[in-house]
Order: structure tokens, then sequence, then C-alpha cells
């Protein structure tokens, strides 16, 4: 080991609203059968790899958690707690959730698409009252608590995401690290590169350019000051991985 601390992130496998090229953000989509499919074999490259963990956290939505499941399932770690937060949450699409990706940039035009999904501090237009996910969304009883009416989201920049996804972070995540235990995050595209983007330290301009794939586990390994010694080490081949992010960022694309 490279590294003082081993971290596993892993986006979660296949959504059904993924397979239908929908803008999902926070609506809570289930896994697609691929997407199931994705997540035991994520589960076998964890437990292949012999990588234990001690703390899982994920977010709120099924996605995640079912992932999550799958994944400790099949390496044999099922006892361990799992935490789960509203902040490790996919980032909110706003107006654009239910919207077809490709139907969008045959409308707005691709480069509008790549704006909307991939600048850094550009937000999507807002979810508004009337919206058709909108009470879906904002009355689910699991937000009834948290987040707080002022911090709930109706769109979210990547900037918006990492400012509510780092506190995580650096508070729960990092003590938890310090004091031994070992740690799997199951979240989502947008969360996860808010993380990625913080520890590799990437500028705005390059950020734009990562698409994580579905179902793919990553391995951090992070130095006494958690800054990466390895970074973003998928458990798949190189081939394999190159082919699923092309894929992430072609959805955007006019069919
Ligand atoms: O909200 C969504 O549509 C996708 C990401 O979409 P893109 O930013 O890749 O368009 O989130 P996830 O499937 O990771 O929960």
């Amino acid at each position: 080991m490279a590294g003082k601390y081993t971290i596993v992130m892993v986006r979660h496998g296949e959504s059904e609203w993924n397979q239908k090229n929908l803008f999902c953000g926070w609506f809570d989509a289930n896994l697609s059968d691929k997407g199931k499919e994705e997540a035991v074999a994520a589960g076998k490259a964890v437990k292949d790899a012999g990588l234990k963990f001690d703390v899982a956290h994920t977010s709120v939505l099924t996605r995640a958690q079912v992932t999550l499941n799958s994944i400790l399932e099949q390496s044999g770690q099922t006892g361990i707690p799992i935490e789960k937060t509203w902040r490790l949450n996919e980032r909110h699409y706003g107006g654009l959730t239910g919207l077809n990706k490709a139907e969008t940039a045959a409308k707005y035009g691709e480069q509008q698409v790549q704006i909307w999904r991939r600048s850094f501090d550009v937000p999507p237009p807002p979810m508004e009252p009337g919206h058709p996910y909108y009470d879906i969304i904002v009355k689910d009883a699991r937000y009834a608590n948290d987040p707080k009416p002022e911090e709930f989201p109706m769109f979210e920049s990547l900037k918006l995401t990492i400012e509510r996804t780092l506190p995580y972070w650096n508070n729960t995540i990092i003590p938890q690290m310090k004091a031994g235990k070992r740690i799997i995050i199951a979240a989502h595209g947008n969360s996860l590169r808010g993380i990625v983007k913080h520890l590799d330290n990437m500028t705005d301009d390059a950020i734009m350019q990562l698409n994580l794939p579905t179902g793919i586990p990553f391995v951090y390994e992070l130095d006494e000051n958690f800054k990466p010694v390895v970074s973003m080490k998928f458990l798949g081949d190189e081939e394999t991985v190159r082919k699923a992010m092309e894929a992430v960022a072609a959805q955007g694309k006019a069919k």
C-alpha cells in the first residue's frame, strides 16, 4: 500500500433513468437490470482486490444504496455501519430533471447541454413549483429534517454541489479515516466528481473533462495530509473504463 489511507468510491450502477438518458438529479430512480449486474460485478471486484471496510457512506437515494448493499453482500461485509446523507446526493438538476439529454441537446444545442452537464459554476435552470417532479422531491419524507429549508436546493452547479459535499468529507469522512476506519463511498457521478476535483486539486476546466462510469469502483491512496499518492485507480481494465467514460460523455449528444 503506497499511502497512509485507502478509500474506495463508486458511482452507482446504471439507473433506469441513466438507461432512458434522462436528467435524474434528486429523482429517486431505481437501478436498471444492467445496473444491478454492474453492482454485483463491482462487489466481486472489491472482493478480488481484497478491500475491507469498517464504515460505508452513501446518499439518501436508492440507486446508490442498492449498489452499496450489493457490493457489501458480494464482498462478504454486510455487517458494517452504513451512514446515509443528502450531502452525497447527486447534484440537483433543477428544471432539467426528467428531460431527455439527447432531446435537450437537439433543442438547445450540444454546447448548451455540455455547459449544463459539465461546467463548473453554470447551474441548470431552477426547478419551479409546478415542475412535474417538484412535489415528489420537495415533499419527500426523507428530507423532512435535513437539509434545512434554507439549504434545500432547487438547482445545483458542480460548484454548489461541492459546497455541500465537502463539509461532509472534511467533518465526517476525514475524522473517521484519522481514527483508522477503512471507508467506501457509494454515490453519484457529480457528487463524486466534486470530491475527486478537491482531492486531485483539478482546475475548473480540467474537471469538465471527467466523466465517471457507472458501477466501477475506484481507489484513492492518501498521505498523512490526505493528499493523493494514488489517484482514481479503477478496479477494471483500462479499455473497459475508457469506453464507459466515453459513453457517459456521449449521453449529451443530440441523436
Ligand atoms: O443526474 C443524472 O442524470 C446523473 C448524472 O448525469 P450527468 O451529469 O452525467 O449528465 O446522475 P447519476 O446517474 O450519477 O445519479
